[in-house]
């Protein structure tokens, strides 16, 4: 397993504001990621903290090896699409593609011309007059076509109808079976991504809550729902969260392991165990901290 991106111990405060609290993770090389966070969590900073557009507070960011702040030529294997993009509204769509192509060696212009057709973004207009979706798929189209070994989309879909969402994680893809390599989708829209994902990073409160395999979190995701005295007895009550109550009887979200000790109790009386879907997770983890189940 070759890492493309370390981040070690990575902490960031905006004035009072924890946005990274001691954020350590590793984006292994051709892997699909997903960062997920709510509106806030901090996936942008991490973001230009990863690509040295923000010097963080301390902590350390490797790209293939090196620190991108003592060795900037790292960051020529990186590309990454915002969703504001910061291009000269008045160019034309052809000239912004000719522009942002310089700066990726493996630029395929084949494919960029394909994926115009298909989104019908006519080249020949003037940026600004582009609505806002196409706007947005400008930058996808330079994200997908770029072929940087490592692509970061932070919320890439933003503006999009449904048909270009989906159009749009197709032909991401696609691409990604032709040429391997890093790619992270930054977003907090769960379900159009799941299918996507290879591994999943999930942050709160400035810090990483899931850091799994998209099976294991799949298999880490339970719903536990009993009577209250029932699930009074398990070890595991400290760590579930509350989702829904029905008067005695509650159903709470888990994240993590059953032990045998659990599980044999869960076998044992009437506590049902169900799977838990990514966006329930999501939904879950970013409860406020009273949801924690309580005796
Ligand atoms: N330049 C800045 N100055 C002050 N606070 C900032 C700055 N940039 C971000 N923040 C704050 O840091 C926190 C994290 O913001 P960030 O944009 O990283 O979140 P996000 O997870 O990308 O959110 P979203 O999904 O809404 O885009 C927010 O509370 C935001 O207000």
């Amino acid at each position: 397993m070759s890492i493309a991106i370390e981040v070690k111990n990575i902490s960031h405060n905006f004035k009072d504001k924890v946005v990274c609290d001691n954020i350590s993770m590793d984006f292994e090389e051709d892997k699909i990621y997903g960062l997920l966070g709510k509106n806030g969590a901090g996936k942008s900073t991490l973001i230009n903290i990863i690509t040295n557009q923000l010097i963080c507070d301390s902590g350390e960011v490797k790209i293939f090896g090196k620190n991108p702040r003592e060795d900037v030529s790292v960051l020529e294997d990186v590309c990454v699409v915002r969703e504001k993009e910061f291009f000269d509204a008045t160019y034309k769509v052809k000239d912004i593609f000719k522009a942002y192509s310089y700066f990726y060696k493996d630029y395929d212009y084949k494919l960029q011309d394909k994926l115009c057709r298909l989104f019908e973004i006519n080249k020949k207009l003037v940026y600004k007059k582009l609505s806002r979706g196409m706007k947005t798929l400008v930058s996808n189209i330079i994200g997908i076509c770029s072929n940087a070994p490592i692509t970061i989309f932070d919320e890439p879909t933003i503006g999009l109808d449904a048909v270009n969402r989906q159009e749009f994680y197709n032909v991401l893809l696609e691409s990604y079976m032709d040429k391997n390599r890093t790619i992270i989708i930054s977003t907090h829209l769960i379900n159009e991504v799941e299918e996507l994902l290879e591994k999943v990073l999930m942050i709160k409160d400035g810090k990483v809550k899931v850091d799994d395999y998209i099976d294991e979190v799949r298999d880490k995701s339970h719903y536990i729902s009993g009577k209250r005295e029932d699930l009074n007895r398990l070890s595991i009550l400290q760590e579930m969260i509350l989702a829904k109550s029905f008067g005695n009887n509650k159903m709470c979200a888990y994240y993590g392991d059953i032990n045998n000790e659990d599980f044999i109790m869960i076998e044992n009386s009437d506590i049902e165990l169900d799977k838990m879907s990514l966006q329930d997770l999501f939904i879950n983890m970013n409860k406020k901290e009273e949801a924690l189940y309580e005796k």
